[in-house]
């Protein structure tokens, strides 16, 4: 046996048998079914099912945002469940990034003061060479003092991701990221996420309807009826397209690539 061999990775998000149920015993829906899952560190994840397979709720229990009925969810190795609300939004606000499809800037601050916000709220001082590097990093360096309504839809994106890495986050969530925007722009967003992974080693993890965006992500889950079904490692844009098609027409799921646990190369 080699004493010297490092130990395996921890995951940097790890659902373990986590099921959401909605409603009452008369009107029960079960939106999340028994999912368990390993995301590894520095890894772009998108997450495609039918529209209510469970994708939002899958992010929203994922991030913290939602508790599990049943299982657990660790993140960056703290077990979600151990914190009280205040303790996980402050565990939020310092180890999650969020990016949405509505990009979610306040319109009267500038660039700078959009991206800085987090930490400012966190009652850090942003470091000047952090905030520099990360508008450099996105393309806006030159955008600093634009208001959001001075900009394009990309660019405005592109600043929600600046604010979404400003704080070195274990992971960034994106719920249809690219969704409001036209192909051209939504590609460099997207080629924007995949350097952070590739060469700040971000992690990643992506809601998305979009066969092209998926297939910017090392990996594709699947979702269907809030379980989780299959997964496609680096995916094509004509592999995801079929696997949707399959699961949209309700053909056999189980020819599907069966879910792996702890995945990642
Ligand atoms: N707060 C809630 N109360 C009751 N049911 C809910 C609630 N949130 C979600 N659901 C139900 O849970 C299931 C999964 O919803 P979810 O929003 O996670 O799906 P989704 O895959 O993100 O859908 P879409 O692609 O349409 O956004 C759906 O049947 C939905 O109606």
């Amino acid at each position: 046996m080699n004493g010297t061999q490092d130990p395996p990775a921890q995951p940097v998000v790890h659902l373990e048998s986590v099921s959401r149920l909605y409603g009452g015993p008369k009107n029960r829906v079960t939106a999340l079914d028994n999912v368990s899952i390993s995301l590894e560190r520095a890894t772009f994840t998108a997450v495609m099912g039918p529209s209510g397979s469970g994708k939002s709720t899958f992010l929203h229990c994922a991030a913290g945002l939602d508790r599990p009925t049943s299982g657990s969810v660790h993140l960056d190795g703290v077990d979600l469940a151990s914190l009280r609300e205040k303790s996980l939004t402050k565990f939020r606000r310092e180890r999650i990034g969020f990016v949405f499809q509505a990009f979610n800037l306040l319109p009267a601050l500038s660039v700078v003061d959009n991206v800085t916000l987090p930490l400012r709220l966190a009652g850090a001082r942003p470091k000047k060479a952090v905030v520099n590097a990360v508008l450099e990093q996105v393309g806006l360096s030159d955008k600093r003092r634009s208001r959001p309504g001075e900009l394009s839809g990309g660019q405005q994106q592109r600043v929600a991701i600046a604010r979404a890495l400003v704080t070195q986050p274990a992971v960034i969530f994106g719920d249809e990221p690219t969704g409001a925007l036209d192909t051209r722009t939504a590609a460099e967003v997207l080629m924007l996420l995949r350097q952070s992974v590739d060469v700040v080693g971000q992690t990643i993890v992506m809601v998305t309807h979009d066969p092209v965006a998926a297939a910017y992500a090392d990996r594709v889950v699947f979702l269907a009826d809030g379980r989780l079904i299959g997964t496609l490692e680096r995916p094509t844009v004509e592999q995801v397209t079929e696997q949707m098609q399959k699961l949209g027409t309700w053909s056999d799921p189980s020819q599907l690539q069966k879910p792996e646990h702890g995945v990642r190369r």
